[in-house]
């Protein structure tokens, strides 16, 4: 079987995004972690798969599977390369488009200078909606990891995230922090992990150590996750700029009620077919 690709990437997140509607591909966990592979594989964060919308109202339907083969529920960088890859190939020729992922639809704005406008939808704070355990909603919760005791807020943007405040963003601990709390026994489905330091309330730079990728140049859900618990927490305006290893989003979040938009590059790397 060949599958047709093309490899994008937004700051650097990179994916694999195969168009799943003039081809017919079904790709198990191990094939998709072979894809993965950055020496033995294509090499990507995340495959994204377009595929044909559920309901009429809806353009197309949107699917995520990590490195680690999981299929899962949002990816905001993938989103603004989805919008670029379908009106590349000819899917669409319009600039906005209606999506369903896993957790919901989002709508995708291809804007006349070439970044990408997401609404993310409304991010939700009820541990049951994380996953999270926790007995009720807190703005900031006590997680203990080994020898480590943080604090951190907790949101889903249709993917879990956790997200603690650090002094500066470049000693912070994300390499051992990361997956000792992505894969905390209070995540069920265990969760992304941001590292933000804010530098005032109109902007911060952020780390993010994703579930299912490791730490990645940069990470749009993360980013929306991040800016949401730092307005919470009355630290943050209402339109910040969010400085990832991989370059800078803007994201604009208006409170509790309103949805989350974001907005960011996408560029197309090349085009490629593996025979699998
Ligand atoms: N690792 C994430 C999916 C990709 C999110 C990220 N690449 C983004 O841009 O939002 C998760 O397991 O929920």
């Amino acid at each position: 079987m060949f599958v047709n690709f093309s490899k994008m990437h937004g700051l650097g997140n990179d994916f694999m995004v195969v168009d799943n509607i003039t081809q017919n591909v079904f790709l198990s966990r191990d094939q998709i972690k072979k894809l993965a592979d950055r020496n033995f594989g294509v090499g990507f964060d995340q495959l994204l798969m377009v595929e044909a919308p559920y309901s009429p109202e809806l353009d197309f339907h949107y699917r995520i599977f990590n490195a680690d083969g999981t299929e899962v529920e949002q990816c905001g960088n993938g989103a603004r390369c989805f919008a670029r890859f379908v009106r590349m190939k000819g899917l669409t020729n319009r600039h906005k488009v209606s999506v369903s992922t896993k957790s919901g639809n989002i709508t995708l704005y291809s804007e006349k200078d070439g970044q990408v406008t997401v609404n993310m939808g409304h991010p939700q704070f009820a541990p049951a909606s994380i996953p999270f355990k926790a007995s009720k909603s807190e703005l900031t919760y006590i997680m203990r990891a080994q020898e480590h005791t943080v604090f951190c807020g907790v949101v889903s943007m249709g993917n879990p995230h956790c997200v603690l405040e650090v002094e500066d963003i470049d000693t912070a601990e994300v390499l051992t922090l990361g997956p000792l709390l992505e894969t905390h026994e209070r995540f069920p489905e265990r969760a992304n992990i941001g590292f933000m330091q804010i530098l005032n309330p109109e902007h911060i730079k952020l780390r993010v150590w994703e579930r299912g990728a490791q730490e990645t140049m940069a990470c749009g859900s993360g980013a929306c996750a991040a800016v949401v618990i730092g307005i919470m927490q009355k630290k943050l305006a209402n339109t910040v700029r969010v400085d990832l290893p991989g370059g800078s989003l803007q994201v604009r979040w208006q409170g509790e009620g309103h949805s989350v938009k974001m907005t960011g590059p996408a560029e197309h790397v090349f085009d490629g077919q593996i025979s699998l």
